[in-house]
């Protein structure tokens, strides 16, 4: 056990950290083993957010008026406080999550740069100057903030998707009530509590932890936050973009992904094989970009498949704080529910279970939430396992004759988020680069990890058809303004 055990962590508003004024708390539990417990968080009440709504309202105009060389130096300090604090905060963040701890220190580093790249966006331009049909006037764009920023994050990247959002929408302006996941809620505040040791103005940045039903509502329904950017589930994403649209609030929602790889008979096998598996089961399967359907033409089917089952026949699973371990449990007991349902169901739709499957045995994983690495055969595009996002390990393996199949196969979805492929044909990459209805399309690439200066975010139901991250970013959290001034 660390330090957090025993602590207790408090909401953070307006500049204070508070007990929620429903007196309640929950323990956040450790899923490698249930009976340990990471931190209590506060079951927090309406009340408590609307007292940090208000905060973030009353900081919003002089965070406003700063200017951008300004906010950026409070976001320096941030990431200067979360680089000294990287193994206390990826400790936490295996610990509550699950996730390893190579993944962890990974992802808070990644969570360090984000906020560096925003910190320098306070110096970049913001606007462009259009030439006026009126020789004696000037015409320009700006940007204005939205003002009040609701936050809603899911607990599979505890830091980077919080600090994603959470540094463009200040660097912008704007002062922020962040909801994490309840499951996650100790390691995002560690990360508030960076921004703490930075020294940002009391009220810009706010946070309050409580159920989604409840918190997420109360962001959702208050008349004072401007805009609610979002990352989980399908289900929540959209009923926080119409309970957002009822109010005339601006929302931005990134959902599930049903992520294809494409292995084409030209594939280089050995890296089509470790790229499906670190695509589709580091971090236990649980990234919206997780690789999902394996989709191989028949000519290397049954080498790809052999060389597949050899490699997932060696991953380690345990604790991700184990040397050597190189996958976790799944995060929450109900996430181990969803993703031994979904196996039930590729059983009984008639895939071929061919590894995997089942809880793992062993006296020292029993009391984690622990799913075998799992790989199904003979998958048609109608089984379920091929439509709906597990979020857990398990590959879906495809056979398709043609690239023109595996095309047709992979656009087969819901979503539109991420999808690879493995070929050297430079006419095999371009049609998949043309044909393929994804956000993201990556050629000899695993279909996970996003690059954080570059745009990221959904085709089809995988998001509200915006984009997070890089530049991107200044189009959701602020708002044009056009300027004329004549002389
Ligand atoms: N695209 C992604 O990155 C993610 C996708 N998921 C998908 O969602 C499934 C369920 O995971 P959950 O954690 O339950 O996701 P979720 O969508 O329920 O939770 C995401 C965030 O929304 C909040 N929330 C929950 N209900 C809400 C409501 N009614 N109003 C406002 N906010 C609410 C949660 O507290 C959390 O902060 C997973 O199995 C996976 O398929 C989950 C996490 C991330
Ligand atoms: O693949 C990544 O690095 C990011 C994935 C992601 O955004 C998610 O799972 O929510």
């Amino acid at each position: 056990m660390t330090e957090t055990a025993d602590r207790t962590f408090l909401n953070y508003i307006g500049g204070q950290w508070k007990a929620s004024i429903s007196g309640e708390t929950v323990p956040s539990i450790n899923p490698a083993n249930r009976l340990e417990t990471v931190g209590l968080v506060q079951q927090s009440v309406r009340e408590d957010l609307d007292e940090a709504a208000a905060a973030a309202r009353g900081a919003a105009k002089a965070w406003s008026r700063l200017s951008g060389a300004a906010r950026g130096e409070f976001l320096y300090k941030a990431a200067n406080a979360l680089e000294r604090r990287l193994d206390e905060v990826a400790t936490a963040m295996t610990r509550e999550m699950g996730k390893t701890l190579p993944e962890a220190k990974g992802e808070t580093a990644r969570g360090v740069a984000i906020l560096r790249y925003y910190a320098g966006e306070g110096m970049r331009k913001v606007g462009d100057v259009i030439p006026s049909s009126d020789s004696d006037a000037l015409m320009f764009t700006t940007r204005a903030p939205l003002g009040v920023v609701g936050v809603i994050t899911p607990w599979n990247f505890p830091v980077a998707i919080p600090v994603w959002k959470m540094a463009p929408a200040l660097i912008y302006g704007n002062t922020v009530v962040f909801k994490p996941a309840q499951e996650t809620a100790v390691t995002a505040a560690l990360v508030i509590e960076c921004f703490e040791e930075a020294g940002l103005p009391a009220g810009v940045v706010n946070m309050v932890t409580g159920r989604g039903t409840v918190i997420g509502q109360a962001i959702i329904d208050h008349p004072h936050i401007q805009g609610i950017t979002f990352t989980g589930s399908d289900q929540v994403g959209k009923q926080v973009g119409m309970g957002a649209l009822k109010r005339g609030a601006k929302y931005q929602l990134e959902m599930g992904g049903k992520n294809p790889v494409i292995v084409a008979a030209d594939a280089d096998l050995d890296l089509a094989v470790e790229a499906t598996i670190s695509g589709g089961l580091r971090s236990t399967g649980q990234k919206c970009t997780a690789t999902s359907r394996v989709i191989v033409q028949s000519a290397v089917y049954e080498e790809f498949k052999r060389k597949l089952l050899e490699k997932v026949g060696q991953i380690r699973v345990g604790s991700g704080l184990e040397e050597g371990i190189w996958m976790g449990p799944c995060a929450s007991r109900a996430q181990l529910d969803t993703v031994l349902g979904y196996i039930e169901k590729g059983k009984q739709e008639g895939a071929k279970l061919l590894c995997g499957g089942g809880v793992p045995g062993g006296e020292e994983l029993r009391q984690g939430f622990y799913v075998e690495p799992t790989v199904f055969d003979g998958v048609s595009r109608e089984m379920t396992i091929a439509r709906e996002e597990i979020f857990g390990p398990v590959l879906a393996l495809m056979k398709v004759d043609t690239l023109e199949e595996a095309l047709e196969t992979a656009n087969d979805a819901e979503f539109g988020l991420s999808a690879s492929i493995f070929t050297r044909d430079i006419g095999s990459m371009l049609a998949f680069i043309r044909e393929m209805d994804a956000g993201l399309v990556r050629i000899n690439a695993e279909s996970a990890g996003v690059e954080l200066q570059a745009p990221f975010g959904g085709m089809k139901q995988s998001s509200s058809h915006s984009r997070e991250q890089g530049q991107a970013a200044i189009e959701f959290f602020t708002a044009i303004k056009t300027v004329f001034v004549k002389g």
